[in-house]
Formats: C-alpha cells, structure tokens, sequence
C-alpha cells in the first residue's frame, strides 16, 4: 500500500464506506467465503468482524461479542503533570479511534511522510481489515492517589485472598488498555502504537497476550473452552441480558462518582493453571470439582449445556465444586460480566508449561461480587489444587465518550 494517509484499511469499514461493489467475487474466488456468489445482492460475512462503533453509551469491548484474541497492557503514568496527561489522553483517544476503524495510528501513518523523520504508525497491521477492534480503557486507583483526586470506595485495592501468589511485577498499574481483535497482530499493534505515544508520560508497567476467548458475552457466541478444556462462560451475563448488566455491570447515577456512572469496574487476575496434574486427574473427578460435563458442559445430573443446574437439596453438583461456589445463590445475588482470555507464556524452566487464565471480568462493585465469590472460592474450591492466582488488578473503567469527547476527560475536568 503506498497512499496511507487517513484511509481506513481494507476490509469491512472500508467496504462500508464505499458500498459493496465488486470486491465479493475477488473474495470469492480466492475461497474465503465459501458458497458466496458475486452475483448474491448481500454482502458476506466479514470474517474479520468489521469495525466495532469507538463512540457508544458504554465503552467497546465489554459487551462487544468476545474477540479471540487479547493484548491488555497496564501502565504507570512517569509524571503528575495534568497538561502532560490530558495531552496524551487526547491523543490516545485520536488514535484509538481511528485503529478501531481500521486506520492507522496517526495521519501519515508508516510510510507517507518525511523519510527523515520516524513513521507516525509503526505498520504491521497494513493491509489488515479492523477485525473488530476494540480499546477499553481504565484507570487505578493509584493514578488517583497520584493526582489527590479521591478513590470511589468500590476501587480499594482487594484483599489478599488465600492462596494468593501474587507477583507485584504482574498486578497493579495507573491505567490499562484492553485492546480484543480477532487478528492478534491488529491487537498488538493497537497497543503498541499506544505505549509508544506514550513514551514520556506513562511506562509499560505489565502486559498479558491472550486467545481462545474463554467466555461468551452474547446469546449468539459458541462457548469456547479453557485450557482444562471445558467450556467457559455458559452461565455468563451476557449482551442481551440489559437489566441484569444494569443491576450487576454499570455503575448507576446513584452510586457515583458522577465521571464513572455509565461505566463499570474491572477486575484482572492472571491465573496460572498447572495443565499437566490436571491431565493425570481422572475425568470423572474433572467433571465434578468443575460441576460440569467435560463434553457437553451441562450442569451434573443435567443433559443439555443451558439447563439449570440443581443446586438445592438433593443437587448431584458437589458442595466444593467451582460453578457451585461461584454461584449467584452462593453470593447473595452477585454476577459478574466474565471476558477472559487463555495464555500461554512459554514454559518455566521446570517442564512445565507457563499457562492459564487470564481472567477478566466486569462488575459494578467488586467489594459486592468479587471479593466474597473469590473468597469462597480461595478456600473452598477444589479446583484451586490446579491453579495459582499470579497476578491482580482492579480499575475503574469510564462510560463511553461522546462526539469530540477524550478518555478521562469526565475525571480531570468533570
Ligand atoms: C472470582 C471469580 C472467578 C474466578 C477467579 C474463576 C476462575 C476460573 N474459572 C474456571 C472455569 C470455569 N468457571 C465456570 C463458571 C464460573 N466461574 C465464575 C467465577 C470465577 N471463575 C462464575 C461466576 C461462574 C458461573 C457460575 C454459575 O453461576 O454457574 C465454569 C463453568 C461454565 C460457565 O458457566 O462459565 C468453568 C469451566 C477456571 C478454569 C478458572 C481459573 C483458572
Ligand atoms: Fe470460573
């Protein structure tokens, strides 16, 4: 590609903005979409995912149908500066914006402007459609000890859970950026571009890839599985369930602060799952420490994978099994919105694989969900003899922007 300066690149968005013209058949004919004919008046389904709206009531990527792949970065703001901040925050949202419609970072992008100077985009996503991206942005609440602004109570640091093995180097950080694309080059390169805006302002202080989405966050999505290989996110809040995400998801106008109502809270745990003892553990006991089937991923004593499991008297499920004990009936009625991702992160050195969950999950206040179900679970769960949460954060994820509007502008002018 030569010209590059404010073009999306091809794909969906581009063929949104241009009408469908004859770009089916030049699909077609390579074998992409396989039935598709050039002389069918619809277009076919864009593999890719097309270009997910940056500007909405909530911010993408939380109820957006799960992508597959996942490059969330935490940072730490190198100076309190607020003109500096506010600069960035500017143009991270400028770029955000266009990487999610499949533009380059920045005007220019890699390969149009002076060949004197650095390109403004790094270029390995050219050429590559938007594969539904989106940026999801947070803020911790260091960042708003670091500014004197005061912490909402729901944004205190959780509490040490039993079991915890917590690597500092993996937990914490001022911001995040959550960037899902269903092509994971199109990810990393929404987050580098970010990072590298970045530089002077904020450092990198963790980051985690991730695939295999392992939850569902629409009716329409298949469940996909986890690396213990059962299906993960059946029983998930989902897109379509709007007045459970409204008691359960965002933040109401009620409960403040008023730059966050519209928005939610994220909890990320990096967990570690020791695939190989799991591998020598005899399915039946899979099943029931899961309280699932392994193939199905019916509830135990149930045949279809949306049955209700029976979790009252006389219920097959164990009392230690994990789908138990994380259960609403076991929370008082608290849900939380789980949009997690597999990693694996080579191996440790010990013959092992460096593998697991990265858990993700978006909630309205994590002192009333997440706290009590990962406590009950760091004690009770029989899963936990296979897995070791390594890294933890918590942040306040912001509403969605309106026209014109920047990320944190509510928070630092509001
Ligand atoms: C504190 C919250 C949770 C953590 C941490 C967690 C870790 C974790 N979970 C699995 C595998 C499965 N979880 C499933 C269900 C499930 N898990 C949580 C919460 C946490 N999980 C909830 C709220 C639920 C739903 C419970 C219910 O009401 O039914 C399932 C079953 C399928 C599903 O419904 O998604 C699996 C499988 C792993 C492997 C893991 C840590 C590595
Ligand atoms: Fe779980």
């Amino acid at each position: 590609m030569t010209d590059t300066t404010d073009e999306p690149r091809p794909g969906m968005s581009r063929r949104r903005l241009l009408g469908w013209t004859g770009a089916g058949a030049a699909l077609a004919g390579v074998g992409a979409v396989a039935g598709y004919s050039a002389a069918d008046t619809d277009p076919p389904p864009d593999p890719s995912g097309g270009v997910v709206p940056f500007r909405d009531v909530h911010q993408a990527g939380i109820i957006t149908p799960a992508q597959d792949r996942l490059h969330f970065v935490a940072l730490d703001l190198t100076t309190v500066d607020r003109a500096a901040i506010v600069s960035l925050l500017r143009r991270w949202t400028t770029a955000a914006e266009r990487m999610t419609a499949g533009a380059e970072a920045a005007p220019g992008g890699a390969v149009n402007r002076n060949p004197e100077a650095p390109p403004s985009d790094t270029g390995e996503a050219l050429g590559l459609p938007a594969s539904a991206l989106t940026i999801t942005f947070g803020i911790g609440g260091s960042l708003l000890d670091k500014l004197g602004i005061p912490r909402p109570p729901e944004l205190a640091d959780l509490p040490p859970f039993q079991l915890d093995t917590l690597d500092p180097a993996l937990s914490g950080g001022d911001l995040c950026l959550q960037a899902c694309a269903n092509d994971p080059q199109v990810a990393v390169h929404a987050v580098r571009n970010l990072v590298r805006t970045g530089f002077g302002t904020t450092s990198v202080r963790w980051s985690q890839l991730g695939f295999g989405r392992t939850s569902s966050t629409s009716a329409a999505q298949q469940t996909h599985r986890n690396l213990f290989g059962f299906k993960d996110g059946t029983n998930n809040l989902k897109a379509e369930d709007t007045a459970l995400l409204e008691e359960q998801v965002w933040v109401p106008p009620a409960q403040g602060p008023a730059w966050l109502t519209g928005g939610t809270y994220l909890v990320a745990r990096r967990i570690r799952m020791h695939v190989e003892t799991w591998d020598r553990t005899s399915l039946a006991e899979q099943e029931s420490l899961t309280g699932r089937t392994k193939g199905e991923g019916a509830p135990i004593g149930q045949a279809r994978e949306f049955d209700i499991p029976n979790l009252g008297p006389g219920s097959p499920i164990a009392e230690d099994a994990h789908i138990r004990l994380a259960s609403a009936q076991n929370n008082g009625g608290a849900r939380i919105l789980r949009r997690g991702y597999n990693f694996v992160d080579g191996s440790d050195g010990l013959g092992h694989l460096n593998a697991g969950l990265f858990f993700l999950a978006f909630m309205q206040d994590p002192r009333r969900q997440f706290v009590p179900m990962q406590s009950q679970l760091a004690r009770n769960d029989k899963m936990m003899e296979y897995i070791r949460h390594t890294g933890s954060a918590v942040f306040a994820v912001p509403p969605g922007l309106r026209e014109g509007a920047y990320w944190g502008q509510s928070l630092l002018e509001g």
